[in-house]
């Protein structure tokens, strides 16, 4: 028998390094993962590095290296990849950013990047939306909120570069960075005023906003300031269905995965009650996954949970979110005709409280699929299995071999 679908699951950041909190084994090691251990057992198993040995990817390079579209080759920058996601519609001359909502402090450092991981920043970027008023520098903005303290911008306007440093400090107790163009372009220059222009007034808004009111009143780190990083402008991809023959949804409350799934021409299926952290709802997630299979021949989903963990170092957590996410996988086991595909997209040690180079497991479940004496998921099992150590860009030449759809090269 020869699988028709294939279900990629991506368990963001769920690959990690040994932890102390858990007697040096990983978070994924230490879980009980009866369901994942059985996918692993009757599937053939490898570790994978998502771009290359020794680089450590983002979400947006490792998934376009998963889904065959090398980042070398088609990224442009996470901006408009997330910009799309959160629906804002990426044109030509537009310049897309991906944006946290964070704290400042009174001495203007930051001390939250994730304003203690707010949600509900609707009414903010609302707010935003109806305020922020860069027309003297002749551009116009789209904002949107998306999946807990993320949000994105774009700017629209003549002559924008995409060439712009970031004022995102990257840890806590620093001050926020100016923006500044990283040529001697012009429009570089243009872009790098609207942003700090777009930083300044944001800032304004946000700093008396009801919502921070009451955040503060509650002792919650308010969300008043807007770090902006990922510029860039939409790039050009081959969609996957004149790609590879099959027809895709993506399912993924990060609106990053989305929107990656989007510019490459996949379906989005937004599911209620997901909300891209530990306390999404994961059996809707898994019943709308199964149920996308019905109807297309490939379905991307993304569960980003352990990841967000990782960046917060919290080993003992993501050990028990990893076991939340195998409870609810368990109606996969039934897809005996699909080929499944588990995987991470990087590592995201909880020691390092970020992306990682460390190579991700991976497995391949289904049909045709030889299996090998590989019977846990984990990143130290998986490495004695028969895929060995692949790259992410393979992933979908196996996938398509598996599924008799690869072309034959040679005569
Ligand atoms: O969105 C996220 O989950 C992370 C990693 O991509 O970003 P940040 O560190 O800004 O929260
Ligand atoms: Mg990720």
């Amino acid at each position: 028998m020869i699988a028709e679908k294939v279900l990629f699951l991506v368990l963001d950041g769920i690959s990690d390094r040994p932890c102390e909190a858990l007697d040096g084994l990983t978070p994924l090691a230490a879980a009980r993962t009866p369901v994942l251990d059985q996918i692993a057992a009757e599937g053939i198993c490898g570790i994978m590095d998502s771009v290359a040995p020794g680089i450590r990817p983002g979400s947006d390079t490792s998934h376009l290296a998963l889904l065959g579209y090398p980042p070398q080759e088609y990224y442009t920058g996470r901006g408009p990849l997330e910009a799309e996601g959160t629906g804002i519609h990426m044109t030509a001359g537009m310049i897309g950013f991906r944006c946290n909502f964070a704290t400042v402090d009174a001495d203007g450092l930051v001390t939250d990047r994730r304003a203690g991981r707010i949600s509900g920043t609707e009414p903010l970027a609302e707010a935003i939306r109806d305020g922020v008023d860069l027309s003297a520098l002749g551009v116009e903005i789209r904002f949107e909120a998306g999946a807990g303290h993320r949000a994105a911008l774009a700017l629209v306007g003549e002559g924008l570069g995409d060439k712009v440093s970031s004022n995102d400090p990257k840890k806590e107790g620093a001050r926020p960075l100016t923006i500044r163009p990283c040529t001697d372009d012009p429009a570089d220059a243009k872009t790098a005023r609207a942003c700090n222009e777009f930083i300044r007034q944001s800032g304004e808004i946000l700093y008396n906003h009801p919502v921070n009111v009451r955040r503060m009143e509650e002792g919650l780190p308010p969300a008043n300031l807007l770090l902006i990083r990922g510029a860039g402008k939409m790039g050009a991809f081959p969609q996957f269905s004149e790609r590879y023959g099959l027809s895709g949804s993506v399912i993924s409350a990060a609106t990053l995965i989305s929107g990656i799934g989007k510019v490459v021409g996949l379906e989005h299926i937004p599911v209620p009650g997901t909300t891209g952290s530990v306390d999404s709802d994961l059996d809707a997630k898994v019943r709308a996954a199964i149920e996308e299979l019905g109807r297309k021949d490939f379905v991307l989903m993304n569960i980003k949970g352990a990841d967000e963990a990782g960046h917060d170092g919290k080993g003992i957590q993501k050990r028990d979110f990893i076991e939340v996410i195998d409870e609810a996988l368990a109606p996969l086991l039934d897809l005996k005709e699909t080929l499944i595909v588990v995987c991470a997209d990087h590592s995201t040690p909880c020691s390092v409280k970020d992306h990682s180079a460390d190579p991700v497991p991976v497995v391949i479940r289904g049909p045709g699929v030889r299996v090998d004496r590989t019977n846990q998921f984990d990143e130290v099992s998986c490495a004695e299995g028969g895929l060995h150590r692949i790259r992410g860009r393979d992933l979908m030449p196996i996938t398509l071999d598996l599924i008799n759809k690869s072309h034959k090269y040679g005569a």
